[in-house]
């Protein structure tokens, strides 16, 4: 492809995305290059870097755009306007590429060339901007990350905006940390212990490794060393009734088999079929034998007949995802107030239902990927109010027993993980136990 075709395609491509603003963009990506099967591999990276460029940015270029007097800018000056700022390009050379040649982007207007000279020259960046689009953080997320991070807010939100490492989890009922490292090496993949998860390695240039011999054979697994430490706080120990209770594709009940050595026994649970699906393809790659799959309906009896049956129950709950930005940046224009208001709703649903299968003595630890105080301790303080049954434990002592010697990530009774403080993803997790009768 010419260079001009490319932006032509990273245009459409970043049109599709700006067309439904509801579904992920990578999603958006996959069936874009699926129904253009045409554009070959380094084609392929080029046009979608181009894209993710402009949607990362996405905030701070419709600041600029509104500042100039256009709202709602559509994807061609977006794109135009992400040269420009991010990529230091001239206006002249936004204009040859847009010569309007077979596959090219169609000439700019004369309006479009005098807004995007008001733009050329300009620091991405601006002093003058609200917090907002300076820090990249889109206003509903804003009161909450400011009241969780204060003075740090600044160096999280850079944190969130940096690329995030490729970690991985040794599969310990295969091999330990030391064996996944060796096999990794042997494909010429040079990986590094995480520092707090026991199972974790690092690859700092992200490159993929599914089609690699460790991973097929469930060697290892793609998870962020934060994701590992929510599984590792569980504490799910060999012999025990386990419940996942929001498993998803298994991503933490795999964790949790291994954990337990496989002994004892867990149920991943979910109200999707198609997670659950997926879900049983990985445990299966990994050789987790005590599992099984059960599929939340309503008027399900399950629930009723495992009554205070386990002795741990994990509630991963479905969050808005801002300690993911640095993965999903399209996240934070994604998502907005009303869904964070609806997903707090159905967390603490969703923790008055798991609660149930928590025996006394037994332990719910409820998790998030969420960096918002509404959907992590504001939560918890929720339900240990509504649960005189249920008391915290608190991560110090948690901690101290599963990575003696190490400082416990997190501050007062909770483990919270930040991309600044952390170098893992945002999450959250806390540790209650039904008190015994
Ligand atoms: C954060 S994701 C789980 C990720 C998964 N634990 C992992 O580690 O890969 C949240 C999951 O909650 C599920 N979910 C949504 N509503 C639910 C409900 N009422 N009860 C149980 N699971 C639910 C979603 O289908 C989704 O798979």
């Amino acid at each position: 492809m010419t260079p001009a075709a490319r932006l032509s395609a990273a245009i459409d491509l970043l049109a599709a995305v700006e067309a439904s603003p509801r579904r992920p963009a990578d999603a958006i990506a996959n069936d874009f290059f699926r129904a253009r099967r045409y554009i070959g591999g380094s084609d392929r990276r080029n046009v979608s870097e181009r894209a993710w460029g402009a949607i990362r940015q996405r905030l701070r270029l419709a600041w600029h755009f509104a500042e100039l007097g256009v709202e709602n800018p559509p994807a061609r000056l977006l794109l135009a306007g992400h040269l420009l700022l991010a990529e230091g390009w001239s206006v002249d050379g936004v204009d040859q590429n847009f010569s309007g040649e077979r596959f090219a982007a169609s000439p700019l207007t004369e309006a479009e060339r005098d807004l995007l000279g008001k733009l050329a020259g300009r620091p991405l960046v601006l002093p003058r901007m609200p917090e907002g689009p300076r820090l990249n953080l889109p206003d509903w997320a804003l009161p909450g990350l400011r009241s969780r991070f204060g003075e740090s807010l600044a160096a999280e939100a850079a944190a969130m905006e940096a690329a995030a490492p490729l970690d991985l989890r040794a599969n310990l009922l295969k091999v330990d940390r030391e064996g996944a490292l060796a096999a990794l090496a042997a494909e010429g993949i040079p990986a590094t212990p995480t520092p707090l998860s026991p199972w974790g390695l690092r690859i700092a240039d992200r490159r993929p490794v599914s089609a690699t011999k460790p991973f097929l054979e469930g060697l290892i697994e793609v998870q962020d060393e934060g994701s590992q430490l929510i599984a590792l706080v569980t504490d799910a120990r060999p012999g025990m009734r386990v419940a996942d209770f929001c498993a998803g594709a298994a991503g933490k009940t795999l964790a949790l088999a291994a954990t337990m050595g496989n002994r004892g026994h867990i149920v991943a649970c979910d109200t999707s079929a198609s997670r659950l699906e997926g879900a049983g393809r990985r445990l299966r790659r990994a050789d987790v034998h005590n599992s099984e799959r059960h599929l939340l309906t309503s008027g399900d009896k399950w629930r009723k007949r495992n009554s205070q049956k386990f002795d741990r129950v994990l509630v991963d709950a479905p969050c808005t995802g801002t300690g993911t930005w640095r993965r999903n940046p399209d996240a934070r224009i994604r998502t907005n107030a009303r869904d964070l208001a609806e997903l707090v709703l159905k967390q603490a649903m969703i923790l008055e239902d798991a609660s149930e299968l928590v025996r006394p003595g037994g332990r719910l630890v409820y998790a998030t990927c969420s960096l918002l105080p509404e959907e992590d301790e504001m939560q918890m303080a929720a339900f240990l109010e509504r649960h005189e049954d249920f008391e915290a434990l608190p991560l110090p002592g948690l901690w101290a027993e599963l990575r003696p010697g190490l400082a416990a990530p997190g501050d007062g009774p909770w483990m919270a993980l930040s991309p600044a403080r952390h170098g893992t993803d945002g999450f959250f997790a806390a540790v209650l136990q039904r008190r015994p009768t």
